[in-house]
């Protein structure tokens, strides 16, 4: 007869050591599990990447409900275990529910610390712990605009990115004087603070919080020292307790923590903990790794496999935060007996710190530059003495005395062990991933990620995983590494656009489903790229899904971070009208435009505009939409040419105008931009266009792939021709070549250098090569409409516009890639 385990707690820990249960000896137990919250297991990690629009709530489930079934597993969610007697070894629910046992496990997790200030009972005051809480804060950002984080700790830092991509006004309270007081050290807090202020947040330090106003829904947060801040939601992030009420009452030993000894034994026989609830050595951990270790050494407790049992952890945190580099390992804080390495690149903003103890890094931290995170880890936790060599863990070999030396990322992959936990956030060991690439056929991070979830979360490991993938594949292999268009699927763009259109595939539900897409909804990623893809194949039977498009697409207006819009109108060729002018400055004054301004395209911005005056706007402009919002043609800017200048070769003005009449409303994998220069003094900087055209004497030069921005890239010469219909039929066809086989979201500039201008050169050098690509751009031209003009004289399309809910759409632009829910 099987024995009955019972597990109390559904989460992460817990799941975890069940999943190492059944690997090691599957028949067993009779595994039941309770779980208080009513969903299957799921990465609760991730829910800092769902509040901040870069993952669905479809993403994180770790276990689907299948999976409890197919293990024979027993699963009660949305009940709460309420006592054990340990006599009689019996669980019972809320709803009544008893349970036998013969072992039982607490993997009861942390209840989130209220702080208990007067009025945290108030409608809007909630932690950041679990889904409910995620919902609430992304309805809460639909009605409301003011949001306050207690706690500048990784979670409230985490909360409070991604309240500012859902388009709040998000201030974060702390106690200290810096932030992540427990991970940094004061110059790294200083910098993150910058950076993260340049991301919108502000920042309250050395602030005590008092009381909560307001009525029934919280109006604001009142400090100690007397002052007052407004807020419509207050989410407390100060910190966890780990969750041990019942294992009291049960007459489990409990510390902070419920104690465990190195196999994660209680102190009453057959009863073990694993998790943020469990206390070994005197410390709780708050962290998935450690977390997973405990659960790896409890599995073989109760398969009855021998080990030496659990011996605590190091640990490492890197914050979730786009755009932004923090890693932080063990003691990090310098005192007496430590000796620190520091290196500070203000110019830069990199920070690099190192602490040695009698010679062995003890801690680490990391801001700006993280790539060295994994090896540093892998050094601290070694215990290897560097006496005499302290500066090679930083800046390499230099010879000298010592017994440690850095190792290389190739020895540092040999040297770990293959149960040892590669990726925190997942719990995927090297022998996971070594056999996902050498059984599955693993041949790139994005196929590791979608077979084991390595990388998935903080994506803190990635260079771990990627030299795991070198150091088992071989480096020559991995430069042909092919990389699948997202997590979604396992399949490059080219083979996916040679799908759609082998098998004539027209909507992105049937590419999901015929290629057998991974996740039935797609991602951010893959849907606009496949509407995309599906458009350029198909132009005729392809209908656009509005709700695959970036954000800002869908609203035909780009979204301004107070949630506002921006409404510019074609221009042609930066060239406008008296009437025109007055027509802008009717309407500018009309709506209240705020701020009305030139853009460097050389067109008119309208900023300030609420969503709601957006179509009332574009019919009283009466011109056609300038797509400032489209992966498409934005702008040809063009100097006076030999108009009025005396250095003029050619008109400049009417070749800008006429190729911006021709191509405006071409959907292009990313942004294009054009200019045309009268002459090689090239006014219009039409060098560091997606496409530039130079007049010069009886002709026209055409340059390509060049890039302003942040990464400026002067444009290659395609090619000299002699007519303004040669420069027209040479841009058709080259954007027609950019059109069919760049990736979604790729440049020109990027295009040309992944593919070669030779590439380009030659499918485009035979004049019937520019003609079959002239007649397919033509057909997708010919198909275009006026978006603004659409919304206007069709009533569904206005109904459609007018129910794009403003705030959220706000938020997802900020993340700049959010797309429609289906
Ligand atoms: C937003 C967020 C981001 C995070 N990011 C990171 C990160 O980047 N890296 C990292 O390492 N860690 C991170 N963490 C921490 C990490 O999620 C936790 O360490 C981990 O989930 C703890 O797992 P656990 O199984 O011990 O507890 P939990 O995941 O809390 O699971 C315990 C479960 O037990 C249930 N339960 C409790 N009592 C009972 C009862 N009496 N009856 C029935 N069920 C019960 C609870 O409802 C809960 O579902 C993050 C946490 C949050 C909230
Ligand atoms: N990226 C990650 O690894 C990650 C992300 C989110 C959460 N987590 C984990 O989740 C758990 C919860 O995170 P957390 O940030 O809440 O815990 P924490 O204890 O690490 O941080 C809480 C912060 O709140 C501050 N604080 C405490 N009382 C306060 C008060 N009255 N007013 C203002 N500030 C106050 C503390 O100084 C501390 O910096 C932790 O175990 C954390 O490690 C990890
Ligand atoms: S690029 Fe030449 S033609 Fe055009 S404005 Fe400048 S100098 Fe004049
Ligand atoms: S460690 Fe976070 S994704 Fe792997």
């Amino acid at each position: 007869m099987r024995r009955k385990l019972v597990m109390i707690g559904n989460g992460m820990a817990g799941v975890s050591f069940v999943e190492q249960l059944l690997k090691l000896n599957p028949q067993r137990y009779e595994i039941t599990i309770i779980g208080a919250e009513p969903h299957p297991n799921y990465n609760r990690i991730m829910l800092s990447s769902v509040l901040a629009g870069e993952a669905s709530m479809k993403d994180i489930i770790l276990n689907d409900w299948n999976w409890y079934r197919d293990n024979g597993i027993a699963l009660h969610t949305g009940q709460l275990v309420t006592s054990v007697d340990t006599e009689a070894r019996m669980v019972t629910t809320d709803q009544g529910l008893a349970l036998p046992y013969d072992e039982l496990v607490f993997a009861t997790g942390s209840l989130p610390f209220m702080l208990p200030l007067p009025g945290a009972d108030k409608e809007g005051v909630i932690a950041f712990r679990d889904i409910k809480d995620c919902e609430t804060m992304i309805e809460t950002a639909k009605n409301y605009r003011k949001a306050i984080v207690i706690g500048g700790g990784l979670l409230g830092i985490e909360a409070a990115r991604g309240l500012v991509n859902l388009g709040m006004e998000v201030s974060v309270v702390h106690i200290f004087g810096y932030l992540m007081e427990r991970q940094l050290d004061a110059t790294a807090s200083r910098m993150l603070q910058a950076e993260l202020e340049g991301q919108g947040m502000k920042f309250l330090l050395e602030k005590q919080s008092d009381s909560i106003t307001g009525e029934d829904r919280v109006t604001g947060l009142t400090f100690k020292d007397g002052t007052h801040e407004e807020a419509d939601l207050i989410v407390m992030a100060a910190g966890i307790r780990p969750n041990v009420q019942l294992a009291k009452s049960a007459g489990l030993e409990v510390n902070r923590g419920i104690v465990v000894n190195d196999h994660m034994e209680c102190s009453i026989p057959n009863i073990y903990s694993v998790g943020e609830c469990a206390e070994h050595r005197g410390v709780v951990y708050g962290l998935v790794a450690p977390l997973y270790e405990q659960g790896a050494v409890l599995a073989k407790k109760l398969a009855g496999v021998e080990s030496d049992g659990y011996q605590g952890s190091v640990l490492s945190t890197k914050l979730k935060v786009s755009g932004v580099n923090v890693f932080s390992a063990g003691h990090f804080v310098d005192g007496p007996g430590t000796k620190a390495l520091r290196v500070q690149d203000d110019l830069d903003g990199v920070y690099k710190k190192v602490v040695f103890e009698n010679g062995k890094v003890i801690g680490a931290v990391l801001f700006g530059d993280t790539s060295d995170s994994s090896r540093l880890f892998s050094v601290i936790r070694s215990g290897k003495d560097f006496t005499g060599n302290e500066k090679e863990v930083l800046f390499g070999p230099s010879g000298g005395g010592g017994t440690g030396k850095a190792p290389s990322t190739a020895e540092l992959v040999s040297a770990m062990s293959g149960d040892e936990i590669v990726c925190g956030c997942n719990g995927v060991t090297k022998d996971t991933l070594v056999e996902a690439i050498t059984e599955k056929g693993c041949v790139s991070v994005g196929e590791l990620k979608a077979c084991t979830k390595a990388s998935g979360g903080c994506g803190g490991c990635k260079p771990l995983v990627e030299a795991i993938l070198t150091t088992t594949l071989g480096a020559d292999q991995v430069a042909v590494v092919k990389e699948g268009i997202c997590g979604c699927t396992t399949l490059t763009r080219d083979e996916v656009v040679a799908a759609i259109r082998k098998m004539h595939l027209t909507t992105t539900k049937e590419v999901m489903h015929v290629l057998e897409w991974n996740n039935s909804e797609g991602c951010s990623k893959c849907r606009p790229a496949l509407n995309y893809y599906l458009g350029m194949a198909f132009p005729e039977e392809h209908e656009d899904e509005l709700e695959s498009r970036f954000v800002n697409e869908r609203n035909h207006a780009n979204i301004q971070k107070d949630g506002t819009f921006s409404v510019v109108p074609r221009i042609y060729g930066g060239v406008t009208t008296p009437g025109d002018l007055k027509k802008i400055a009717t309407v500018a004054e009309k709506y209240e435009v705020p701020l009305v301004k030139i853009t460097g395209g050389q067109r008119i911005d309208l900023l300030g505009v609420k969503k709601e005056d957006l179509p009332g706007m574009w019919k009283d402009l009466d011109m056609p939409s300038g797509y400032a919002y489209g992966k498409a043609l934005r702008t040809v800017k063009t100097c006076v040419g030999n108009t009025f200048c005396r250095f003029g070769t050619q008109d400049a003005i009417k070749m800008g105008i006429d190729l911006e009449k021709k191509f405006e409303r071409l959907n292009t994998p990313h942004k294009v931009k054009l200019a045309v220069s009268g002459c090689p003094r090239n006014c219009a900087e039409a060098t560091i266009k997606d496409l530039g055209v130079v007049a010069i004497d009886g002709g026209w030069e055409i340059y390509v792939a060049g890039n302003g921005g942040t990464r400026v890239r002067a444009a290659d010469l395609l090619t000299k021709v002699k007519t303004e219909e040669e420069v027209l039929a040479w841009t058709g066809a080259y954007l027609q070549l950019y059109r069919e086989t760049a990736n979604y979201m790729e440049r020109t500039s990027e295009w040309s250098l992944r593919i070669g201008l030779d590439a380009i050169k030659a499918a485009l050098e035979k004049q019937e090569d520019r003609d079959a690509l002239n007649a397919r751009i033509d057909r997708t031209l010919d198909l275009m409409k006026d978006p603004w003009r659409q919304i206007i004289e069709n009533d569904d399309l206005r109904s459609a516009f007018d129910a794009l809910t403003a705030p959220v759409d706000a938020a997802a632009a900020a993340a700049a890639d959010g797309i429609a829910k289906s």
